[in-house]
């Protein structure tokens, strides 16, 4: 079922440290801690490759005021890290990121209502729209990925190769719901792997993310051996609170097949 001899060009996915939670527990009080900066700086340190921040508009994680701070911690400490910033692109998002200049913008179809992100886009429908985005986006020479559902269709990556966009990013939801139904799981991963694979046949990078944990990333990196990156933060900041962000973020990296 899953592909059994590992890819020997293929690099191990990277590490994004999804910032969102972290911000969350800060905002229950009007404390700067913890600090979103400092977890970031840990988390860096620790082996990540960057840092992912999702801003909706109303606020409720990631604050407006985060994003310069994060961008200098990258541009000052660790310049070959990457920034990826995650949303909805409204005019504001657009704004946001064009200000910030992260290295990925990954464009996700969420309404600001919408508690998390629960599905990809229907690139189909706002193809138009997509490739209007993507290159005002790219005009600014920033790297963009489209959040996608991973259900195997090959149709849906054609699709998103037109709207000019560098990568996708898989929706690994479906699959992180499995923890506890192996069977489900493994159905589930080759889905997303026969999306992933679609992708490279279109020559679009892959990244992916939403409810992955060190459990399930290696049956996930082993069945889509070109996986670029993954971008982790609830199980991420959970593990984090049980065994310090240090450890944790080395363990994912691990979980991800490299050395660490
Ligand atoms: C795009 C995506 O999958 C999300 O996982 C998201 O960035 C997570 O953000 P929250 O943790 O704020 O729901
Ligand atoms: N792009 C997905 C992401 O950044 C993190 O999602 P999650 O690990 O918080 O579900």
């Amino acid at each position: 079922m899953f592909s059994s001899l590992p890819d020997p060009a293929a690099m191990p996915a990277k590490l994004s440290v999804n910032l969102n939670a972290i911000a969350m527990l800060r905002n229950r009080r009007d404390l700067p801690w913890p600090d979103v900066a400092d977890l970031g700086r840990i988390a860096l340190r620790a082996g990540a490759s960057g840092l992912t921040v999702h801003p909706r508009p109303d606020q409720r994680h990631i604050r407006f005021s985060d994003l310069p701070v994060l961008r200098a911690l990258i541009d000052d400490e660790f310049p070959t890290a990457e920034f990826n910033i995650e949303g909805y692109p409204t005019e504001d998002f657009l704004a946001l990121c064009e200000a910030i200049e992260p290295e990925q913008v990954t464009l996700v179809p969420d309404d600001p209502a919408q508690a998390t992100s629960d599905h990809g886009w229907d690139v189909e429908k706002h193809q138009e729209f997509l490739k209007q985005v993507v290159g005002r986006l790219k005009a600014g020479g920033m790297r963009v990925s489209l959040f996608v559902d991973g259900d195997g269709r090959p149709e849906a990556m054609a699709m998103a190769r037109t709207t000019g966009a560098d990568r996708v990013e898989l929706y690994t939801g479906p699959y992180g719901g499995c923890y506890d139904r192996p069977d489900e799981a493994a159905r589930q991963v080759e889905l997303l792997g026969l999306t992933a694979d679609a992708a490279k046949a279109e020559g679009l990078a892959v990244n992916a993310g939403h409810d992955l944990t060190v459990a399930n990333l290696p049956l996930l990196v082993k069945r889509i051996p070109h996986l670029a990156e993954v971008s982790i933060g609830h199980g991420l900041t959970a593990d984090a609170l049980e065994f310090g962000m240090t450890e944790t973020v080395r363990r994912f990296c691990r979980a991800c097949g490299q050395k660490v």
